[in-house]
């Protein structure tokens, strides 16, 4: 210590500036230490992703399978499938960002070698005691390189993290119009089990690929380009005092930074707010997707998941844009403001007035020596760095393989059920299903497709696809028409074998039968969520046929909205709704006090937890009635409505011409239609006229039948149907 003190004060011999030299050298690596931590230090900075689990599939057969993943062939089959979805062209903003990045890591790596080269003719310049070279090198030219490598440092992060979300956002938008291209997702997760996370592969996993691709990309590319270039460099070659000034610059750099930094920490807390947001719209998607299927609302789930995901990515764009300038800030003052301070600490013993006089020898060239070694040093250093980050990158890459294989595996499952096949364990391997288009191929002299040996066999497997559907569907106003149509389940349970029976616009029609037997079935086939194995289905355009369920959907938006779902106000003007006229209809529902509890039409809330049973199927009746189609399926929607409100509303409906095609078990329903269809629970049915003359009772029908076990007893037809009974429907 004593001879450090002594060489400050400037006293000292050929000895002493040998010494100072060692001194010198052994701080210029330790300087270069700092410099390599405080690199290691920004490239981790951007969080890595964490290992992934292996998709996790349930096949046909119902086992669950975890497939081995890898660099494989089938890894590289699912990167070619997945790339184009990424980067869709040499024009797009995803390419020239990939040459960007590659340029920028050229650059870096350029100044790597730039700054080996430098620290040694710093060195020198120090060892010589040549004041003026020194200024010239620590002053003026590094003064202005830490612009260029502050911000080529912090360029590389930036254009990381854009591709990263540039990828994103490509997946994104690619999994949402693929998953609310009409109504697949509820066949997602109703009629294929193949996965069970859609929201989670959606939000999280391709996040995830996408951060994985962004950073193994910069992660391979600069090691390689890092081998390359040193190892160039070497093979042409050749082949620390005043701590307390250091700490105290820290420290003061750590209060002006805790200063001047934007609060990061809140930032993630909103980003993580968004992110939880943006799955909870998903998860609703899948909660409700029967509902929203019913109502056609794909194209409006798909606006609000589509905005709650530009709120994140406008949220992280602001993020990191301040990340940068903020980084940028951070490695002037932290980094190279530091260094500068390290290379002051460093010569000021060599510029002390006590080294004036002496020189060292020219044989021994010790200045030359310590140049070289220090560049030398530096070219080692960066070269065996490259190979380590190389190695660790290689470890990336398995876990790169297991998003690639979920999120690849999502894109398949789309894939298959956007195209009609879709998988899952079925009731008895199929058995029964596969009995039931055999007979029905032979009823209908069909000898390809349903019943045929391929079919059977993919059904043995689990496996619906286009070829085992034989069913015809008709667009027709004013009639719903099912002739000889086997209920199934998509488990292929069969409910009922064989129905037929036909309404017409006016014929109120109403369902019953035990729990289970199918009546929400029924209405799944009649609104295309099942697959129609066989027969034919005559019935209107989507539109005209509105589904109001026993739990109504009630969708993120205002009070409005509640009302004209899935329509949004722009729609509603167009079709020339007010507020007054959705006033009137809200009077129709007895629900005209809500507008004002609720903080009038534009108020948002959380409807589901707002309202009670009884205002949520009432606001769900205002919105058939805002829609007035031909036909109205309402499926026990009035269960929680007092039953003089619902007499009102069953007579408002009728006034407005809507068909009313019912499930309840309420008996003071039955006054409102004209016509039973009783399942028995056991496969058969019965559909007839009801008598409401013989006192309303429901199992009465006007032909006298009883309930019949295994087929149709009677079939109502536009035939059957009289003047006299469209007469009599018209005047109810
Ligand atoms: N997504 C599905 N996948 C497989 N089976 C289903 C699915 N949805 C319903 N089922 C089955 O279909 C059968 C009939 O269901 P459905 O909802 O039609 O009964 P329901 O007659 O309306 O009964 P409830 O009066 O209780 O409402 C039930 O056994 C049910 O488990």
């Amino acid at each position: 210590m004593a001879h450090v003190l002594s060489l400050l004060q400037g006293g000292g011999s050929h000895r002493s500036k040998t010494t100072v030299a060692v001194v010198v050298l052994v701080a210029s690596i330790a300087l270069r230490k700092l410099h390599q931590q405080w690199r290691a230090t920004q490239t981790n900075g951007s969080a890595k992703p964490t290992a992934s689990a292996a998709p996790t599939n349930v096949p046909a057969n119902g086992t669950k399978k975890r497939r081995r993943i890898g660099v494989d062939a089938q890894f590289i089959a699912e990167i070619k499938k997945l790339l184009p979805v990424c980067i869709p062209g040499v024009r797009s903003p995803e390419f020239g960002l990939l040459v960007a990045l590659a340029g920028i890591l050229v650059v870096r790596s350029w100044l790597d070698i730039w700054f080996s080269s430098f620290n040694g003719m710093v060195v020198k310049a120090i060892v010589s005691r040549d004041r003026a070279r020194f200024i010239a090198k620590a002053v003026f030219e590094f003064g202005f390189m830490m612009w260029p490598l502050s911000i080529v440092n912090n360029s590389l992060k930036l254009s990381i993290n854009a591709l990263a979300l540039r990828i994103r956002s490509r997946l994104t938008r690619y999994a949402h119009d693929q998953y609310l291209n009409g109504i697949t997702f509820y066949k997602m997760s109703n009629l294929d089990s193949r996965i069970q996370n859609v929201d989670q592969l959606i939000a999280q996993d391709v996040s995830k690929f996408a951060d994985s691709l962004s950073h193994l990309y910069s992660d391979t590319l600069k090691p390689v380009v890092d081998i390359f270039l040193f190892a160039y460099k070497l093979g042409q070659a050749i082949g620390g005092g005043a701590p307390l000034a250091m700490v105290s610059y820290f420290f003061v750099s750590a209060v002006i930074l805790r200063n001047i930094s934007p609060p990061f920490g809140k930032y993630t807390a909103v980003e993580q707010g968004l992110e939880g947001q943006f799955r909870y719209n998903h998860s609703r998607i899948i909660t409700h997707s029967e509902e929203i299927a019913f109502y056609g609302g794909g194209q409006r789930e798909r606006e609000l998941v589509n905005k709650s995901f530009q709120r994140i990515v406008d949220h992280i764009r602001r993020v990191y844009k301040m990340r940068f300038l903020n980084g940028v800030f951070d490695s002037v003052l932290v980094k190279y403001g530091a260094t500068m301070l390290a290379y002051y600490l460093l010569a000021r013993p060599v510029f002390g007035s006590g080294y004036g006089g002496d020189s060292v020898t020219e044989a021994m060239d010790p200045t030359q020596i310590m140049e070289d070694y220090s560049r030398n040093s530096g070219f080692l250093i960066n070269l065996s760095q490259a190979v380590g980050r190389l190695v660790l990158a290689g470890r990336d890459i398995t876990r790169f393989a297991g998003y690639t294989a979920r999120v690849s595996e999502l894109f398949t499952v789309l894939d298959d059920v956007n195209t009609g096949t879709y998988q899952r364990p079925l009731v008895e391997g199929g058995e029964e299903l596969a009995s039931i288009l055999a007979q029905h191929a032979a009823q209908s002299d069909d000898a390809s497709g349903a019943g045929s040996e391929q079919t059977d066999m993919l059904l043995s497997q689990g496996v619906v696809n286009p070829s085992a559907l034989r069913g015809e569907v008709v667009h027709q106003d004013g009639v719903i028409d099912f002739n000889h149509v086997p209920v199934v389940t998509p488990n292929g349970d069969v409910l009922v074998r064989d129905l037929t029976f036909r309404i017409e616009s006016g014929m109120n029609c109403l369902i019953t039968g035990p729990n289970g037997c199918g009546k929400s079935s029924l209405f799944r086939i009649l609104g295309d969520l099942w697959p129609l194995f066989a027969g034919s289905v005559v019935k209107p355009r989507a539109q005209e046929l509105f589904y109001v369920p026993q739990k109504p959907y009630l969708p993120l938006g205002t009070f409005r909205d509640q009302i004209i779902y899935p329509h949004n106000h722009v729609d509603s003007l167009k079709l020339g709704y007010t507020d007054d006229n959705l006033r009137n209809l809200l009077k129709v529902v007895h629900l005209e006090y809500l507008i004002a509890r609720e903080g009038g039409w534009n108020s948002t809330r959380d409807w589901a937890d707002v309202l009670s049973g009884g205002e949520k199927q009432r606001v769900a009746m205002a919105r058939l009635f805002y829609h007035r189609p031909q036909f109205a399926i309402l499926d026990e929607c009035t269960s929680a409505v007092s039953v003089d409100v619902e007499g009102i509303m069953y007579n408002h409906a009728k006034q407005v011409g809507i068909t009313l095609f019912t499930v309840s078990h309420r008996t003071s329903l039955f006054k409102h239609h004209d016509y039973l269809l009783r399942f028995d629970g056991e496969g058969g049915y019965h559909f007839d006229r009801l008598n409401h003359e013989d006192g309303n009772t429901p199992f009465q029908f006007q032909h006298g039948k009883s309930a019949y076990q295994g087929e149709s007893s009677q079939s109502v037809t536009s035939d059957s149907y009289s003047d006299d009974d469209k007469q009599a429907t018209a005047a109810a």
